[in-house]
């Protein structure tokens, strides 16, 4: 980060990435970057962490998203969800999801504390040299010359400060000032009722799943949450105000039918209002918007910081790529094509839920409940909603990858699965996005690529921040040459079923599946890709510059 004083004593600083907001999408996209190597200006007007209960639902890929920051097993509690249950006062329980299990070496569902989740995104944004945080200062101006975002930020006693970068990204939450500055309107509905939330400690009897009361007198979703934590939500009728609800009076008295609410201890309430809206682009010039500033969902997914999480891990490693000249600018121009549908599908989802959870009227609701619970006697239907498979796969229509027709296995446009595999480095075993590393990465397996591929183009790639792999099945005897690094598979995650041996992937940073194919078509599948991540593939080696600060490597990758 540079920083000139000018004779007008306003000072200046100069950065690649300056990031409005840094609520847990901002922490996690200021992590991402700084592991990249990015610099970057991190901004929030509040100079401390909210401490209200929001966000509490996590699934396996936003913990995988959080692996990919750099966040390790066990450094934030979590409670593992085995179940979410959706209950009526006329039908009983007429639904369930089941959410136990692990997928891509994640819980499917978890709990957490918001507040604790920030303040380790936070703390670890502390170790990298390129990224600045700076508290207690906002966002005045700004403006996109097309070649860079010039910005005035101002702290709370009008100190003025100029900034110069060459990207401009709002995680400034659902009033975001980026968003409004750029006129991308806000569309679709919110929801007329306010809803109450109360975390509570001691509760006697807790839960350890999700439950929805599905009353369509007083919706109230309850679930466990970590350090013994109960939280539930009541939906407020017309004429209740949210001060009076908020008094710990009004909170027993709404948690008497769950609990011996005189016992509990009422940690934290807040008033929220639900709202299913998005912003018309995602991107604009040289501004992006992620998380609550882009799109908004109510929370009967749990998916509100999951599809935030979504957008910063797809937007990072484009904005590093290109700000380290290792890309073509062009690559950015998928971030909204890739991120704007999915996050609009999730809102769709939540808005079905909440039309399950929250029925307008007893007549809506003895409908609805009532031909779920006939469903339920339809083992396809069941297993529809059980299995979760109502929820829209990670998958993009359009954007950065090329699928060839007939011959899929891992499907292009896609996430990559995630097993257990050990590194021939040595070292026990790892999940293999951590021993992948923050590059782009050539897989053949079962192959050794080294013996199929030019070692000129093997260099390109590398040049390019590309590695190239084989993952084998356990003890599969291989011979490699360099680059060519091996895992081992210790589980059945790919190899074999899904996909087959002597396949061939390229997988994005983001673990995005850019291409898959047959070894056959490993050349001109890694020509391609040079076509995208370097501007000309002869001149690439020699006219790369290397990221500002050194990319964080992961330590059992060699
Ligand atoms: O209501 C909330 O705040 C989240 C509820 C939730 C949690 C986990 C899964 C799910 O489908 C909903």
């Amino acid at each position: 980060m540079n920083a000139t004083s000018s004779h007008h004593t306003v000072p200046r600083l100069d950065t690649d990435i300056l990031l409005v907001g840094l609520g847990p999408v901002g922490a996690a996209l200021a992590n991402l970057l700084g592991r990249y190597g990015v610099r970057v200006l991190a901004i929030d007007k509040a100079t401390t962490i909210f401490e209200k209960p929001r966000a509490i639902a996590l699934d396996n890929e936003a913990l995988r998203i959080l692996q990919l920051a750099g966040v390790r097993d066990g450094e934030f509690e979590t409670v593992a969800i085995p179940q979410v249950q959706y209950r009526s006062p006329l039908f009983g329980r007429f639904a369930r999801i089941n959410s136990a299990g692990i997928i891509d070496g994640h819980p499917a569902l978890v709990t957490f504390y918001q507040p604790e989740l920030e303040r380790l995104l936070r703390e670890k944004l502390a170790q990298y040299p390129g990224v600045e945080v700076r508290l207690g200062i906002e966002l005045a101006t700004f403006a996109d010359d097309g070649r860079f975002i010039k910005a005035r930020l101002e702290d709370a006693v009008g100190n003025e400060t100029h900034v110069r970068a060459r990207y401009l990204v709002g995680t400034d939450g659902a009033n975001s000032l980026v968003r409004r500055t750029l006129g991308l309107d806000f569309e679709g509905r919110s929801f007329h009722q306010d809803w109450l939330i109360v975390d509570a400690l001691d509760v006697p009897d807790p839960i350890d799943h999700v439950e929805f009361t599905c009353d369509p007198l007083r919706p109230s979703p309850r679930m466990v949450a970590p350090g013994g934590r109960q939280r539930w939500e009541f939906m407020l009728r017309p004429g209740e105000s949210p001060e009076e609800m908020e008094r710990p009076e009004s909170v027993r008295r709404l948690l008497a039918p769950w609990c011996d609410s005189q016992r509990i201890r009422i940690e934290r309430t807040a008033v929220y209002r639900f709202h299913a809206r998005e912003a018309k682009r995602f991107s604009e010039g040289r501004c992006f918007l992620a998380g609550d500033a882009a799109h908004i969902t109510p929370p009967f997914a749990g998916q509100g910081l999951v599809a935030g999480l979504r957008d910063a891990a797809n937007l990072a490693w484009k904005l590093a790529w290109v700000v380290q000249g290792r890309a073509n600018e062009r690559v950015l121009d998928s971030y909204d094509t890739e991120r704007r549908p999915h996050a609009r599908k999730i809102i769709r989802l939540a808005r079905m839920l909440g039309a399950i959870v929250m029925p307008q009227n007893r007549g809506a609701a003895f409908a609805v409940h009532g031909l779920m619970s006939l469903l339920r006697l339809v083992p396809a239907a069941r297993a529809l909603f059980e299995d979760m498979k109502v929820k829209p796969q990670n998958i993009f229509d359009q954007g950065l990858f090329w699928r060839v027709r007939g011959s899929e296995r891992l499907r292009a446009g896609t996430m990559l699965p995630q097993g257990w595999v050990r590194p021939a480095t040595g070292g026990g075993p790892v999940l293999s996005d951590d021993a992948l590393g923050l590059q782009w990465a050539m897989i053949g397996f079962g192959v050794d690529l080294s013996a199929r591929l030019p070692a000129e183009l093997l260099q390109c790639w590398q040049a390019a921040g590309g590695r190239v792999w084989q993952w084998c099945q356990r003890s599969q005897a291989q011979h490699l040459a360099p680059p060519v690094q091996r895992l081992e598979a210790l589980d059945e995650a790919l190899l074999p079923r899904r996909v087959p041996m002597g396949w061939v992937a390229i997988v994005r940073p983001d673990r995005c599946v850019l291409a898959e194919g047959p070894a056959s078509e490993a050349e001109t599948m890694l020509r391609r890709a040079l076509e995208l991540v370097a501007p000309s593939v002869s001149s690439a080696a020699a006219t790369w510059p290397t990221p500002a600060y050194p990319i964080q490597e992961a330590e059992h990758a060699a």
